[in-house]
């Protein structure tokens, strides 16, 4: 039988404000996908559903506690080839946040763009595909 390894199963969020712009975490250069932006998230533990897992990640890295009702799924994207790396799934949910006081409190920055100019930036692929579908017309 062939050998699949186990997959892992990320979640992100795309954070819109009341301008209508979006929240984009940029990677620390050390890490994989080094100065890359992101939608901000990371991956689901053991015994999480990915709801859990999406608050507790948005809470640990922008220090932002979101109610998971407030959370809406937006799509998926996924990787088969994972180079070493096992196959990977992102999920992407999305949310409204009005507020401030938050920061990339795991390292890296975050800012705020318009779809436009999100889409511009340099991306890693499974975000890329994300960025389209949330961007393409009719989606939100
Ligand atoms: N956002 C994003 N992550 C990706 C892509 N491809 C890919 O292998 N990944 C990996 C990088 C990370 O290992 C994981 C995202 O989880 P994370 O945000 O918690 O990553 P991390 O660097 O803090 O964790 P780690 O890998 O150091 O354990 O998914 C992609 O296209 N977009």
């Amino acid at each position: 039988m062939e050998n699949i390894p186990t997959w892992t199963c990320v979640v992100a969020l795309a954070l819109r404000d009341g301008k209508g712009r979006w929240l984009m975490h940029r990677r620390p250069a050390d890490k994989h996908h080094g100065g890359l932006w992101e939608f901000p998230g990371g991956k689901v533990e053991t015994g999480e559903t990915p709801r859990n897992a999406l608050v507790r990640e948005i809470d640990e890295e922008l220090g932002l506690v979101i109610e998971p009702a407030a959370c809406a799924p937006v799509g998926f994207a996924e990787e088969t080839s994972g180079e070493g790396r096992p196959p990977i799934v992102i999920m992407l949910y999305t949310s409204v946040w009005d507020g401030s006081g938050m920061g990339a409190l795991e390292g890296g920055e975050i800012d705020w763009f318009t779809p436009e100019e999100a889409e511009l930036l340099a991306k890693p692929p499974l975000d890329v595909a994300l960025a389209a579908k949330l961007f393409a017309k009719g989606v939100i």
